[in-house]
C-alpha cells in the first residue's frame, strides 16, 4: 500500500446554503478537516474561502506545515476576471498557500478562447507572485474528450509562453469542481479515461484529480497514472484503507 497521505487535498466545498449547516459549524468541520490533516501528514486541506483565515490560524497554532487550499470562481467557474482576481486577491491576504480556480468553461465552449487565456494568465500572474501554487480546473464532466485535450493543451501553452520554466509546476491542471450536474448517471467528478487525457496534453503541468475519488485503490490508480495531487472529501478513508460512498 503506498502512502497517498502527501498526494491529497482534504476537501470540504460545501457552502452552508448547500449544506444545512450553520456558518460556525462549517468552521468546525473544516477544524476537523485540518486537524485530521495534521495528524494524517495530509498535504493540504481545501476549503472554501470565508474559512481561510481561521483554518491558516488553526494550523499555525499547532506549528504544521499543512498547506491551506481554496476555490476561486466556485463552482461554475463564470465570474469575471475581475471577480476571480478580487477574490484570489482575498484569499492570500487570509493566508491560503493554494489557489485552485474554476476555468471559464462555459467561455470556452462557446469560443472565447481569448477570454479564457487572459484570465489563465493574469489569474496565474497573481497566484506566482504571491508565491502560490495554482490550479486550474477545467470541468471534464462538462468536455468531450477533444475538448479535454484541447484545453489542456491551450493551458499548458499559455504556461510555457508567459511563465518560466521554474513557474511550471506550480500550475497544475485539475479535472473537476465535484459540483457539476451530471445527467443519466454520468460520473461527474475524475475518470481514468479523461485524467489519462489530461496527462497526455498537460505537457510539463503536473496534474490533479478530484471529484468522485472515494476508494484507495483509485486513489493508487491515479498516481501511478501520474497525477501529482489528488483532490477528495474522502481522504481520511482513503487513508485508513477503506472505501467511501460519499465524501463529507
Ligand atoms: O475539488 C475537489 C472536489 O470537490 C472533491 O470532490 P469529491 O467531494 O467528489 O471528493
Amino acid at each position: 500500500m503506498m502512502n497517498i497521505a502527501q498526494y491529497l487535498d482534504s476537501t470540504y466545498l460545501k457552502t452552508p446554503a448547500q449544506s444545512g449547516l450553520s456558518n460556525e459549524e462549517t468552521l468546525q468541520l473544516d477544524k476537523e478537516l485540518a486537524q485530521e490533516a495534521i495528524d494524517n501528514s495530509i498535504f493540504a486541506v481545501m476549503i472554501r474561502p470565508d474559512y481561510v483565515a481561521d483554518i491558516k490560524k488553526y494550523i499555525q497554532e499547532r506549528n504544521s506545515n499543512v498547506a491551506v487550499g481554496t476555490v476561486i470562481g466556485f463552482h461554475e467557474g463564470t465570474y469575471s476576471i475581475d471577480e476571480k482576481l478580487e477574490e484570489a486577491s482575498q484569499a492570500i491576504e487570509d493566508g491560503a498557500d493554494e489557489l485552485d480556480f474554476v476555468i471559464n468553461y462555459s467561455a470556452y465552449l462557446k469560443g472565447d478562447v481569448v477570454l479564457v487565456k487572459e484570465e489563465f494568465v493574469k489569474c496565474t500572474q497573481l497566484g506566482l507572485q504571491n508565491k502560490k501554487v495554482v490550479k486550474w480546473i477545467i470541468e471534464i464532466a462538462a468536455l468531450t474528450d477533444e475538448q479535454i485535450a484541447d484545453i489542456t493543451r491551450n493551458i499548458s501553452t499559455w504556461a510555457e509562453e508567459n511563465f518560466t520554466e521554474n513557474d511550471l509546476p506550480n500550475i497544475f491542471v485539475k479535472s473537476s469542481t465535484g459540483f457539476y450536474q451530471t445527467e443519466g448517471g454520468k460520473p461527474n467528478g475524475a475518470t481514468f479515461e479523461g485524467i489519462k487525457i489530461m496527462l497526455d496534453n498537460a505537457g510539463k503541468l503536473p496534474v490533479k484529480a478530484a471529484g468522485g475519488v472515494r476508494t484507495p485503490e483509485d486513489a493508487e490508480k491515479m498516481i501511478n497514472l501520474g497525477v501529482k495531487r489528488i483532490g477528495t472529501s474522502s481522504a481520511m478513508a482513503l487513508i485508513k484503507n477503506e472505501s467511501s460512498s460519499e465524501g463529507y
